[in-house]
Formats: structure tokens, C-alpha cells, sequence
């Protein structure tokens, strides 16, 4: 065939430009990317092996190959995995963005830090940091003829036919003038004990070594001979006591691909009715795409050492899918489906396991390391709370695990559901919350001002799920309250006087009632207020605002929900407004009116119409410029 000139997709040719003008200080990577992608690809080619017996017939004496040649300054990465065949190479290495590239250029572009390059799954590429041009030869398990694939990183990459007779791929990188310490054997051998000691398939190096002669006694000979740089030995199969602290976070870093340390390793062997190993970490950052759908759940699946899964999502629940890590067992078949995984009762043992070993050693840290574990729950609190509401048998568990901020906490401190619960008021029956945006809106919401007058505290909660979370939440038999919902009476008293108002101000409710009929559902007084003159609030079970809000803004349909308006009977514009309406009913419709719209931004919404909002109160500042003028 004729070579086949291509261009890179433009993602990939932004992230090439990046790799080539690097200044990353780590580049040695490039060696743990290259040997992670061999790896994977053997993983790939025994797994086939397994499962279709005739796919492979010189299966077995599985290796990497690294080969320095310094006369031709090319250091090659060759192993005996899956390969690829023309399509793949093409799509693989030029024509598709995998995700860890879009989401590295995006992250990039945020946080402007190249030293993100090792949370991302941006691999390949990082050849390009070390070397001026790559070509890979390969030939796939398929049996279609090999292919050369080769580029200098200039916006296009070749394809062509190739000879190779084996099966597998050669990397071969055509190392920068002054990068050439890479093509040294101890470099080398550091870079692999370093980041891949633990790649189970020998990591093998012609070395030059001198010894003596067999033939000739006394004299010194030069031999080449194979030597294998890694101790290969798959690290959660070790004994913990074997395992320094850098070389669980290493192997962190390979499964994740987070560059930063883990914040926790769970290490253990279960045996009895399921027998398996499990090395699970919990990350000490967020990772960028864990809100999103195509975010990957669940630790690598190994069947007795065999790769089976990259991400095996039931081996976790999804409240906890920051987890990572590896489980291999010794009960699965090799050939797994997704639908044996589904029901199999191997898997929600393993699962179980797994869910009470994290949240034990969560609440461990939360007990002897409360600074850790606010560090934790700062980054990963949001999906570790999702379990409250999903996971019936241990909500409770996981609610004595949350963190609040409240009324009394003030901003940079947290209280517990426990603390709340053991400091209620006398007589209290509820745990009362409040929505919001932000700390500072929800601490200056109106709605708290009887509670915070009479002493009742009252829980933050800050994320746009937390009223579905909490909403129908029951802690140690009290149930969790919006204060921005329903009404309140805060003691008996309260409710005697209202009865009294209501009648007082029945002419002014009926007005407002009149006036805002499209925009609220009820006027009534309110129960909360102290120094605000109203406020909107939903009725019990209605979505929570914020909630509303965010469906709309993700274009959702969410019925049109109309709230109640409550007015303070104490506040002296109530009274003054009740005597004007008293005499003349419509005299005072434009302070109504400006009443709602209030309201409306007090809650975090914007006026319903802002214009004339603004030119109301533009009216209003100038009559009142005028008469102390
Ligand atoms: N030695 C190899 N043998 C077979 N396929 C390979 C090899 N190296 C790369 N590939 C193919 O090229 C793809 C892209 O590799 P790259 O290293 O850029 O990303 P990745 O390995 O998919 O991502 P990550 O680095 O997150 O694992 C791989 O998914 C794989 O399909």
C-alpha cells in the first residue's frame, strides 16, 4: 500500500505541541506510560487467550523488551500483546481524542499547570517529550499484516506496511539530542524499579557484562545477556510489611492515573466463603469528571492475576465510586460477563466488604484525624453523602459521617448530626436546615431569624442535592426540616398572637392575596420572621428552590411552582402598610408589588421584572431625597 499521510485531530495536535516544548521536570514517565500501555496490551492479548483458545497459539513467555541502541540513538519499547491492526492504529494513535486528552487540555486550560499530565490518560504522547519522532511497528493478534505508524509531531503522522513477523508492538523513539541519558541502562533500570516495578510480565534489557572466559582462563569476555529490571511481583499479592509507603502510592498513581498521593490505603485479604485480595485507595483530590455520566466506576477486576476489567463498577456502590484500586479473586470465572457480575453473590460479598472497610476507615480517620478528615470531606463529601439517600441499610452510618456548617459553627467549623442532635433545644422534635447557595446567603437567609432569636441551630446545607438527600431524612428518630418550608410556630405563644393578628391585618392579607394573585399561592403571617419584612417559602413536600433552579438552568421542564408569601405582623412597614390599605384599599399597590419583588432576590432569584424594579425604587429614593431635602 502507499503511505498514508494523516493529520492528528486538533486536540491531539494541541496536546503534541504541549508535549514537544514541555518544560515538565518529570519526563521519565513517558518510559511508565509506555511500559502501562505494553502491559495492558499483553493483559489484553492472555485475557483472549483465555476465554478463545484459538486465537493464540504461542501463548505464554509474555515480556517487555526494552532495547537502547546509541549508535542510533533509539530507545525501543517492544512486547508481545494484543497489537493493532491498521484501523486501530489509526484511530488509537491519531484520529480520536480519548477522553483523558480533552479532559487534560481542559484542565489545562484552567489551572494552566503541566504537572496535571499524570492525572490524565494522555500516555502515548508523552513519548513526544523525550524523543523528535516516534514510530511504532505492530502487528495485531487479528493476523492482518503489520503496520508503521511514524510522526515528528508536525500536525500529521504516516501509515504504512511493515515487516514484523511476531506478534505485538515495537515503540521505537528517536531520543532528542538532549535527552540521551535515556538511552543509559542504569537510567533505565532506575526509571522501571522507580514507577513499574510491580508490571507482573518481565521487563527485560540486553546488558553488556564482562566475565570471565570460559575457553580462555584468566581472560575477560564480553557477553550480552538478558536481565530483567522489574521484580514483577503484583503488588497487592505482597505482604503489606513488604510494601514501602512510596511503592503503594506509585501503584496508586498507575491505577488512577492521579499524580498526587492517595489520602488512604485499605489493604486486605479476605478468605472464608469468597476469597479474594483488594488494594483500595481513597484519593486525596476530587477527580475532575466525577459528576459526569461517563465518569468510570470501580477498581481494576483481576481473576486470579488476570486483568479482567479496568473499572468493575459492582464491586463498589456508586456513593463510593472515588475509590480505586485493584481487586483480584479467586471465585469468578475468567470469562465474567457483565450479566454474571450483576448477580453474582461473589460480587456483592466483595462489594460488602469493600463498602464497610471504607466507611470504617472513614470514620476512623474522622475520630483520630479530624484535619484529614476534613481535607477528605471537602473534596469528596458531596458523593460520599449521595449514600444517605441510596444506601437504606447504612444511611445512618454514613450520616454520622457528614460535616455541617450551621448557625452556631460559624464559617470554618463544622458540627455533626450526633453534636446537633445532642445539643437540641428541650422539647425540640426536628432538625432544622436551611438551603442556599453559599454560606453567606443561606447565614443571611430571613428565614432564620426566629430560630436564631429563640436558639434553635440550624444545619447548612450548601449542595444543590441536599434537600432531595435530607428531605425525608430521619436521625436517631428526629426528622430533618427546611426551614425554608411549611410554617412554623417556634413556641405556643407565638401561635396565640398570630391568632389575634390574623385578624388585625385580615384586610391587608386579602389585598396582597389580590394583588400578587399570579405570582404566590398564599399570603399568610409569618412564624419566622424578626426583622425582615417577608419572605417566600414552599409548601412542605414542594422542590426546594435551589433545586428548581438548577433543572431550569439545565434545561429541564420543571413545572411552574408558585410560593407562599409570609409577612412579619411586627415589622413596622407591615403596620404602617396595614393602615394605609385600611383607609384606601389600593392606595399602597406599588409598595406590593416591590414587596414581592424583594422577596424574589432575598431568595436568590432575580425580580420579575427588573426594569420596572428598578425604576420603582428610583421613584421611591427620590421622594424620599426630596422630603429630607
Ligand atoms: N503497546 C501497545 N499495544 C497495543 N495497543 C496500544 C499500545 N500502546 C497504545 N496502544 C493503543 O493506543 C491507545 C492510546 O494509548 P494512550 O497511551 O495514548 O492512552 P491509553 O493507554 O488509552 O490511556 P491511559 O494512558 O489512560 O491508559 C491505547 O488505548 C491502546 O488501544
Amino acid at each position: 500500500m502507499p503511505v498514508e499521510n494523516l493529520e492528528f485531530k486538533t486536540e491531539i495536535n494541541q496536546l503534541l505541541n504541549l508535549m514537544i516544548h514541555s518544560l515538565y521536570s518529570h519526563k521519565e514517565i513517558f518510559l511508565r506510560e509506555l511500559l502501562s500501555n505494553a502491559s495492558d496490551a499483553i493483559d489484553k492479548a492472555r485475557y483472549e487467550a483465555l476465554v478463545n483458545s484459538d486465537a493464540l497459539t504461542d501463548m505464554g513467555d509474555w515480556k517487555i523488551k526494552i532495547t537502547a541502541d546509541k549508535d542510533a540513538g533509539t530507545l525501543t519499547i517492544s512486547d508481545n500483546g494484543i497489537g493493532m491492526t491498521k484501523e486501530q492504529i489509526i484511530t488509537e494513535l491519531g484520529t480520536i481524542a480519548h477522553s483523558g486528552t480533552l479532559d487534560f487540555m481542559r484542565a489545562l486550560k484552567e489551572k494552566g499547570d503541566i504537572n496535571l499530565i499524570g492525572q490524565f490518560g494522555v500516555g502515548f504522547y508523552s513519548s513526544f517529550m523525550v524523543a523528535d519522532k516516534v514510530t511504532v511497528v505492530t502487528k495485531s493478534v487479528k493476523g492482518e499484516p503489520a503496520v508503521k505508524w511514524e510522526s515528528e509531531a508536525k500536525g500529521s503522522f504516516t501509515v504504512d506496511d511493515a515487516q514484523k513477523q511476531t506478534r505485538g508492538t515495537d515503540v521505537i523513539l528517536h531520543i532528542k539530542e538532549d535527552e540521551k541519558k535515556y538511552l543509559e541502562h542504569w537510567e533505565i533500570s532506575s526509571i522501571v524499579k522507580k514507577y513499574s516495578d510491580y508490571i507482573e510480565y518481565p521487563i527485560v534489557m540486553d546488558v553488556e557484562r564482562e566475565e570471565d572466559s570460559a575457553l580462555d582462563k584468566g581472560t575477560k569476555v564480553k557477553l550480552i545477556k538478558e536481565e530483567t529490571l522489574n521484580s514483577q511481583k503484583a503488588i497487592w499479592l505482597k505482604d503489606k510489611s513488604e510494601i514501602t509507603p512510596e511503592q503503594y502510592n506509585e501503584f496508586y498513581k498507575h491505577v488512577s492515573r492521579d499524580f498526587t498521593d492517595p489520602l488512604s490505603v485499605i489493604h486486605f485479604k479476605a478468605e472464608g466463603t469468597s476469597e479474594f485480595t483488594a488494594l483500595i485507595y481513597i484519593p486525596s483530590q476530587v477527580p475532575m469528571d466525577i459528576f459526569y455520566e461517563q465518569f468510570k466506576i470501580g477498581p481494576v477486576l483481576y481473576v486470579k492475576r488476570v486483568q479482567i476489567m479496568d473499572h468493575c463498577e459492582e464491586l463498589v456502590p456508586k456513593y463510593l465510586r472515588f475509590v480505586k484500586g485493584v481487586v483480584d479473586s479467586s471465585d469468578l470465572p475468567l470469562n465474567v460477563s457483565r450479566e454474571i457480575l450483576q448477580n453474582n453473590p461473589h460480587v456483592s460479598v466483595i462489594n460488602k466488604n469493600i463498602t464497610k472497610k471504607v466507611l470504617d476507615t472513614l470514620a476512623d480517620m474522622k475520630q483520630n484525624d479530624i484535619g484529614k478528615y476534613r481535607k477528605f470531606y471537602l473534596e469528596l463529601g458531596k458523593v460520599l453523602k449521595e449514600g444517605v439517600h441510596f444506601d437504606f441499610q447504612r444511611r445512618e452510618t454514613i450520616a454520622d459521617l457528614l460535616l455541617f456548617r450551621s448557625t452556631k459553627t460559624g464559617k470554618d467549623s463544622y458540627t455533626t448530626l450526633k453534636e446537633y442532635v445532642d445539643t437540641m433545644r428541650e422539647g425540640q422534635e426536628e432538625i432544622f436546615y436551611i438551603t442556599g447557595a453559599s454560606y453567606e446567603e443561606a447565614a443571611q437567609s430571613p428565614h432564620l431569624e426566629k430560630f436564631n432569636d429563640k436558639g434553635y441551630e440550624v444545619l447548612f446545607m450548601l449542595d444543590e442535592i441536599d434537600d432531595i438527600i435530607f428531605g425525608y431524612f430521619e436521625y436517631k428518630g428526629k426528622r430533618l426540616k427546611s426551614v425554608i418550608k411549611g410554617s412554623f410556630d417556634l413556641d405556643k405563644q407565638d401561635e396565640k398572637k398570630k391568632e389575634e393578628e390574623g385578624h388585625k391585618y385580615e384586610k391587608l392579607l386579602s389585598q396582597i392575596k389580590n394583588r400578587l394573585k399570579d405570582d404566590v399561592k398564599e399570603v399568610r403571617l409569618s412564624g419566622r420572621l424578626k426583622q425582615s419584612p417577608c419572605c417566600l417559602v414552599s409548601d412542605e413536600g414542594a422542590i426546594d428552590p435551589a433545586m428548581e433552579r438548577m433543572l431550569r438552568s439545565m434545561g429541564k421542564d420543571v413545572p411552574k411552582n408558585l410560593r407562599i408569601l409570609e409577612i412579619n405582623p411586627d415589622h413596622p412597614l407591615i403596620e404602617t402598610l396595614s393602615g394605609v390599605i385600611e383607609k384606601d384599599t389600593s392606595a399602597a399597590d406599588a409598595v406590593l408589588d416591590l414587596l414581592y419583588e424583594q422577596a424574589l432576590v432575598l431568595d436568590g432569584n432575580k425580580p420579575k421584572d427588573p426594569a420596572l424594579f428598578a425604576k420603582k425604587l428610583t421613584e421611591l429614593m427620590l421622594e424620599s431625597l426630596r422630603r429630607s431635602a
